[in-house]
């Protein structure tokens, strides 16, 4: 079984259906990312699907931060168009926008414009949800065309991301200790480092590793550690390397810590 932040028609049940095809799962609902992380660390059975980022509005950060509580590893990876519509009932007398807290921020110029207020919910699908059940013409969602089918709304405008081309990039996750076993070839690899000491150079002599072994990055991101002020800790995603072990040795000897969050197929 696959789990994901639901209800059903939400962006993630989207990601979580092109691994169940692949991988012939069930789909199952959970009511929030974190939700997904929590199910994994006792059930070695299950898989989860989480977003990771956007390419309007950066990263899901609470998705980065759970990677270092919860003992969970990625094991791949897909990009997902994201088109939103606006659905509700009538244009003129919206007052309220509900929906993801990423979804309305991709939405955010357009929102602003109308000078509608908006009200962050669980998903996208959850704001449609509401907008169906509470029936007021004051309430509109921001989400899939398939999120207005589900419950019968209308779709008022298409296409209202602040940006076209709008894509997010999933994680498909699960324990650490499962067993995962499948024979698409890893081609990414993710992990988290803490570098020894704040000083001129540290991050330079860790990217090193990178270039003499000719691996490519396909991101960096830093994200507060949570200890102290001014101190980070670093996401590297990069191309799978052929002496992965190689590459994590070389890293450990330059940084405090390096965690290794998966080796991942990609579907394109
Ligand atoms: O609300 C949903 O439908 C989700 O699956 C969550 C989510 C996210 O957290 O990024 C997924 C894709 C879109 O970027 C907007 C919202």
């Amino acid at each position: 079984m696959i789990c994901c932040l639901g209800p059903k028609g939400s962006y993630s049940e989207k990601a979580a259906q092109k691994f169940s095809g692949l991988l012939n799962q069930e789909i199952i609902f959970k009511k929030s990312i974190y939700d997904v992380f929590k199910s994994l660390e006792t059930d070695f059975e299950l898989l989860g699907v989480v977003p990771s980022e956007n390419s309007i509005e950066g990263s899901v950060t609470i998705t980065q931060d759970l990677f270092l509580e919860f003992p969970v590893k990625i094991i791949g990876e897909v990009d997902i168009e994201i088109n939103h519509s606006l659905i509700g009932y009538n244009i003129e007398k919206i007052r309220e926008i509900l929906s993801h807290p990423q979804a309305l921020a991709q939405c955010g110029r357009y929102i602003y414009k109308h000078g509608w207020k908006v009200r962050p919910v669980e998903s996208t699908a959850k704001a449609a949800k509401i907008v169906f059940e509470e029936k007021n013409e004051e309430l509109a969602a921001i989400g899939s065309i398939e999120n207005a089918r589900i419950y019968g709304i209308k779709v008022l405008e298409e296409n209202v991301q602040d940006y076209q081309n709008n894509k997010t990039r999933f994680f498909l996750i699960c324990n650490k200790n499962m067993n995962f076993k499948t024979n698409l070839m890893p081609s990414k690899s993710t992990i988290i480092v803490e570098l020894k000491k704040n000083r001129p150079g540290a991050f330079y002599e860790l990217l090193e590793v990178f270039k003499y072994r000719n691996v490519n990055l396909t991101r960096i991101e830093s994200r507060p550690s949570k200890k102290e002020i001014g101190n980070y800790v670093f996401y590297i995603d990069y191309e799978q390397d052929d002496d992965n072990l190689g590459l994590l040795t070389d890293l450990r000897k330059r940084a405090s810590n390096v965690i290794e969050i998966g080796s991942y197929f990609v579907i394109r």
